[in-house]
């Protein structure tokens, strides 16, 4: 290879030595062919001597017959040889290329052509430090211009330059290259970036590349002339990018070689972590201490963003992959709903609705675009309302998964704040996103243990209730009878489960006199009893529903508080209330077990209606009029609310 340093022929170890030191910019560059990104890629890696000389010697052939450039070697011809050569192989969407120069290392994400753009733009900015966006000097700026512009930002890539390229062909003006400057800071307007330069230059003849361009030496930035754009990519400050305020290590697995080690191991994404500091895991909110930073190569004081560490803690905390460590006052919300920016990326297009895989840092969820707020026309960056969203689009949505998660936003911690989205199905990534915002946050985690619906409901199955549901083809909800003995409560439960039963609904009914022989037999009929059977019966349902079954429970249940406590556990609309409402004196003189008369002679204590209280919910949802209508007629009031 042709490489400037001689250290590569002579002393191979001390050129990779040399090598290791370097700082890497990871950058995209931005346009088409006709731009000439090609030629400017090919004029980086041949003026930095990175092309073999072997490949030298072919396009130089290659030029004089199939070139655009006369005489001169095509550079172009270097990129295009290697993007067929990729073409002929399996398809990917970006070619990775390295080269370097004394002061730092580059590897450039080229991203091909028009076609596709948004998907593979999406996919090489997504670590890239920096864009080049080509313009051509000609034509000014383009409605391409805007996109790759926005589209680079959304990425939160915090450094663009705008290389105005093709200057030869406007005689090198200064004038022209003032006029697109102009034009561009239109649109640098609306982007975040806090890094925007331009560069006039010319790939073909070489100006302003590697080297000052002598043809433009009006070009100058604080009264020198220069920096040509090789200049402006090895200088650019870019540590300040890392965030290091926040700490975040999300847990890639748990290193249990024997009983005597347990480390998590990951990269870091976040921060500077060393031993002694306080740390705290989430979702489950327990604090430790790191012990140590374990590494191949011994044990480190401190720990860098990009880092891979194994982390020892000093106590023995539950973490599992997925996990994350965060600083002790860290504040991250935990969120089963949040906002964020998506790219579509799959021909077949994106349901609101449907349930996906969300891969977030190393978490696996599943989850669904709960709404499309607003799709952007990436080419006026106009807003648009869409129901779904094809290849390439770009959304602000609202997604929901099926378990809480930290959540952070993309433009402070990329690596955390950032998702793909996968397939359930093909396993194909779909889609990928940044997050914006939670929507919904839970308590925080002092106060979550107390919570019973966030330990019930969210576990970590992989199999969640939408897929039981969808399996089933009907959602999972409780209908719960409440009322006197004797008042109709399970001969209406029963017609109840017979008629869904008919209807192909998957039904489970859950009988007083029944559960009391087996799951509660333990329980008799005084206050705290009744109590305790009715929480247990309410987890009970709560599974089957989870299960994506109609469950149906026939328990007096007289206890206002206790019927809440069981309602909490489902969401809004899944608990419907039935309340038969059957006179004390009616039930009394059904009294079909003969119950109420050994209750009224004092053989049976705490009866309800009788010595124990009824507490009639004030609003069921259904009320049956018990005495007022027949089985059948009551049974129709009641199917048309259940489903
Ligand atoms: N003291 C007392 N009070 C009320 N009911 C009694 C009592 N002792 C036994 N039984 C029989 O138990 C059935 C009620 O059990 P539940 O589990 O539904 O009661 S509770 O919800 O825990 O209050 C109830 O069944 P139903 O008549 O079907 O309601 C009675 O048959
Ligand atoms: N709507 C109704 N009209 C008349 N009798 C009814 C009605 N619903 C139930 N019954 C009768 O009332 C008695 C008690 O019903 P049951 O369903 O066992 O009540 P619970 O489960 O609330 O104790 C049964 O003999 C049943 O046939």
């Amino acid at each position: 290879m042709a490489h400037a340093s001689d250290l590569i022929s002579d002393d191979i170890e001390a050129y990779l030595k040399e090598h290791e030191r370097k700082d890497l910019l990871r950058f995209i560059t931005c346009g088409s062919v006709d731009d000439g990104k090609s030629t400017l890629i090919g004029r980086l890696l041949h003026d930095s001597k990175m092309i073999y000389e072997d490949q030298l010697a072919a396009i130089t052939q290659a030029s004089k017959t199939a070139g655009t450039t006369g005489d001169e070697v095509d550079l172009a011809l270097l990129v295009d040889g290697l993007q067929s050569e990729r073409e002929q192989g399996i398809t990917i969407d970006v070619a990775y290329r390295f080269f370097s120069t004394d002061r730092r290392k580059f590897i450039i994400a080229d991203t091909p052509g028009h076609e596709q753009y948004t998907r593979n733009m999406a996919t090489g900015a997504s670590t890239a430090s920096l864009a080049v966006i080509l313009v051509d000097a000609r034509h000014g700026v383009q409605t391409q211009t805007r996109r790759h512009s926005f589209i680079a930002d959304l990425l939160g890539i915090q450094h663009l330059v705008v290389a105005i390229n093709k200057m030869d062909l406007v005689d090198y003006s200064q004038e022209r290259y003032e006029e697109i400057v102009a034009e561009y800071q239109e649109i640098a307007g609306k982007l975040n970036a806090p890094d925007i330069r331009f560069v006039p230059l010319s790939a073909l003849k070489g100006d302003n590349v590697v080297n000052p361009s002598e043809a433009m030496d009006w070009y100058r930035v604080d009264g020198k002339q220069g920096p040509a754009l090789l200049e402006l990519l090895e200088t650019v400050e870019i540590t300040h990018d890392q965030n290091l305020r926040d700490l975040r290590l999300p847990v890639q697995y748990v290193n249990r070689p024997n009983l005597d080690f347990r480390g998590y191991a990951g990269t870091l994404a976040a921060g500077v972590m060393s031993p002694g500091q306080k740390v705290r895991a989430l979702p489950s909110g327990k604090v430790s201490t790191v012990e140590r930073l374990v590494t191949w190569d011994g044990d480190l004081e401190a720990a860098y963003p990009g880092d891979a560490i194994t982390v020892t803690l000093e106590d023995e905390i539950d973490i599992s992959r997925g996990d994350w460590l965060v600083a002790e006052n860290d504040e991250v919300p935990l969120a089963t709903s949040f906002e964020a920016d998506i790219v579509w990326m799959h021909e077949t297009a994106l349901e609101p609705g449907k349930l996906y895989d969300i891969k977030l840092a190393t978490r696996d969820v599943a989850g669904k675009v709960a709404a499309i707020d607003y799709q952007v026309d990436v080419n006026t960056l106009e807003h648009r309302h869409a129901d779904h969203l094809d290849l390439n689009a770009i959304a602000r949505c609202a997604l929901e998964l099926t378990a809480p998660v930290p959540v952070d936003d993309y433009r402070t911690s990329p690596g955390t704040g950032s998702f793909i989205i996968i397939d359930r199905l093909t396993n194909i990534t779909v889609g990928a996103g940044m997050i914006h915002r939670p929507l919904e946050s839970e308590l925080p985690y002092e106060f979550r243990e107390h919570d019973s619906k966030a330990s019930v409901v969210w576990n970590r199955t992989s199999v969640t209730q939408a897929m039981r549901e969808q399996l089933n083809g009907h959602a999972g909800k409780c209908v719960w009878f409440t009322g006197l003995s004797g008042s109709g409560k399970s001969s209406l439960a029963n017609a109840l489960e017979v008629e869904l039963n008919r209807r192909g609904y998957h039904t489970m009914l859950l009988d007083g006199d029944n559960i009391r022989h087996g799951l509660c037999k333990d329980l008799g009929m005084g206050e705290a009893d009744r109590t305790e059977n009715i929480r247990r019966v309410g987890e009970v349902a709560r599974l089957f529903a989870e299960a994506g079954i109609i469950v149906i429970t026939a328990f007096i249940s007289p206890f206002r508080a206790d019927r809440d406590a069981a309602r909490a556990l489902f969401d809004e609309g899944d608990f419907i209330e039935v309340h038969v409402d059957t006179p004390l004196d009616i039930c009394e003189q059904r009294d079909p077990k003969g119950l109420y008369q050994k209750a009224r002679e004092g053989r049976i204590a705490d009866f309800t209606g009788i010595s124990s209280p009824y507490e009639a919910p004030p609003q069921a949802e259904v009320t049956l009029k018990g005495a007022e209508h027949g089985q059948q007629e009551l049974l129709a009031q009641l199917i048309k609310r259940v489903i």
